[in-house]
């Protein structure tokens, strides 16, 4: 089947995908360039629902997408399995329908970018630094000690703010990350209609605003229809991505009408061709800065988490680091670019294990070793930040010059690169079919609703609590976190 001359405009009802052509008739209202198919299938007196995305290609044929996935596929080729009806409706997702059976409203479609957020002034460090602290994603109490978990918060915001605010009295005195984001989103917006799909763009910050809460609140005033969930990480990590969804979660359980919104959440993105291709031309690029481009190393360097995240809590974040990694390498090499590279994590915090090699540890051995060309490359985070503009381009560069590297430069964040953002939009396009309901009934324990063990829960807790504040290594962990 060959879709490639105009726009189609037709609602079918079939029990096999290959006549669905056949109705197919040419629309006076223009040619869209996305179009929803939606399966209805009644099997066992359950009715269940697909969609798939039908989008025009560059070749003025179409691509047809199931359930989010990347991959394109032709139309011949894609084979439905099963015996159901199907209702096809020629709507441009975000407003213009063309044509709408009557069960498929007119969608109203919402991204959600997820961030971390970071503080606008130097009054904003400490109190951004205590929702930091006070997240059970970031500091990972047992069970037991968890009431202890915002008193504690106060207390290291409290300790760590003036080194904190050292940092980014340095960088101009508070964080570019909201503005950056402001201007992420609105590419993205523009991106999406491009690509002929209207949106609302949402930034939900974790930490500062605006928050996560302020813009849920906001779809739901907009009556979003079908949204999209676009953390600004491209590795999952569960102090990040984790971390905001739980938020969005606890959200949308609570809430009646939330709860029944079809949500898609792109959980990771690091493997996308455009990520990894925008990546690449950016290293490209500043390779070219060296009088000697071949001899630079390629230092990647990504923000740590706590070793036990990965180990004990299963936290794929460094899988998915050395797999990116791995894939800029590939596309590199595949450009003819064989420079030596390497990964260490830095911004680590507190007393425990972070995830090894430490940057700063590495650039000290590989001065050492004789290495005298380095190129750093932030990787964990898709906007200049704190720990770019402030740890790599002062505290590292310093330190690596230091040990005996003679040669610094800094790949910069993808920010706004017009290749990152297209493929964002693409990523956003791709999800939208396989949006459903967030929630998921989780049964609350009897435990928790039972008084008497929480208060002895509470008892024994103090105990311990006040025991470990005062044993020596816990007086050592307060130091290390100042
Ligand atoms: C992928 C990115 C990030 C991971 C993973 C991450 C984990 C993580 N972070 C802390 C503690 C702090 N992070 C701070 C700032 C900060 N963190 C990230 C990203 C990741 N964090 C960003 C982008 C920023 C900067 C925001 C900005 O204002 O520009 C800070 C505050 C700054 C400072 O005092 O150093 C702290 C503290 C932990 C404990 C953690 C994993 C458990
Ligand atoms: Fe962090």
């Amino acid at each position: 089947m060959t879709m490639n001359a105009a726009s189609y405009s037709s609602v079918v009802s079939h029990s096999a995908f290959r006549s669905l052509d056949t109705k197919l008739s040419p629309s006076s209202s223009g040619i869209p360039s996305l179009i929803r198919v939606t399966c209805h299938s009644d099997c066992n007196k359950s009715t269940s629902q697909a969609s798939l995305l039908l989008c025009r290609s560059s070749n003025n044929g179409w691509k047809v997408m199931l359930g989010g996935t990347s991959s394109w596929d032709t139309l011949p080729r894609r084979n439905l399995i099963g015996q159901t009806s199907y209702s096809v409706s020629t709507t441009t997702y975000g407003g213009v329908a063309i044509e709408s059976p009557s069960h498929i409203a007119e969608e109203k479609v919402g991204v959600l970018l997820l961030n971390l957020g970071g503080p606008e002034t130097l009054n904003d460090v400490q109190p951004f630094l205590f929702n930091l602290f006070a997240d059970p994603d970031i500091i990972r109490l047992p069970r037991l000690f968890q009431f202890l978990q915002r008193p504690l918060a106060k207390l290291i915001s409290v300790l760590r703010a003036p080194k904190s605010k050292e940092g980014y009295a340095a960088i101009g005195g508070g964080s570019p990350l909201r503005k950056i984001t402001d201007d992420q989103a609105l590419a993205l917006k523009d991106a999406l209609d491009a690509k002929g799909l209207s949106s609302n763009v949402y930034i939900g910050m974790r930490y500062w605003y605006p928050f996560t809460e302020e813009a849920v609140h906001q779809i739901k005033r907009d009556g979003i229809t079908r949204l999209v969930v676009l953390p600004l990480y491209p590795q999952f990590s569960i102090s990040t991505t984790g971390s905001s969804i739980r938020v969005l979660q606890h959200m949308f359980r609570e809430d009646a009408s939330l709860s029944k919104l079809p949500v898609s959440i792109i959980s990771s993105w690091y493997q996308r061709q455009g990520y990894i291709k925008s990546m690449a031309d950016l290293i490209e690029k500043e390779l070219q800065s060296f009088s000697e481009p071949k001899e630079a190393m390629i230092f990647f360097s990504a923000h740590g988490v706590p070793v036990s995240y990965v180990e004990d809590a299963g936290d794929p974040y460094r899988d998915q680091m050395e797999e990116c990694i791995y894939l800029i390498m590939q596309e590199l090499k595949a450009r003819g670019i064989n420079n030596e590279h390497t990964l260490a994590y830095q911004s680590r915090v507190g007393p425990v294990q972070w995830l090894k090699p430490y940057t700063d540890e590495t650039l000290v051995e590989l001065g050492q070793k004789g290495v005298r060309s380095l190129l750093a490359v932030p990787v964990s985070f898709v906007s200049e930040h704190i720990e770019t503009l402030e740890e790599i381009d002062m505290e590292y560069r310093e330190l690596a010059l230091e040990s005996g590297i003679k040669n610094w430069a800094r790949v910069p964040a993808l920010g706004l690169t017009p290749s990152f953002i297209t493929d964002l939009a693409d990523a956003v396009i791709e999800a939208l079919p396989s949006a459903k309901a967030l929630y998921a009934s989780t049964s609350t324990s009897e435990e928790e609703h039972d008084p008497l063990r929480y208060l002895v829960k509470m008892f024994f807790g103090s105990i311990l609590a006040f025991i470990l504040f005062l044993s020596p290594r816990m007086i050592t962990a307060f130091r290390n976190l100042i």
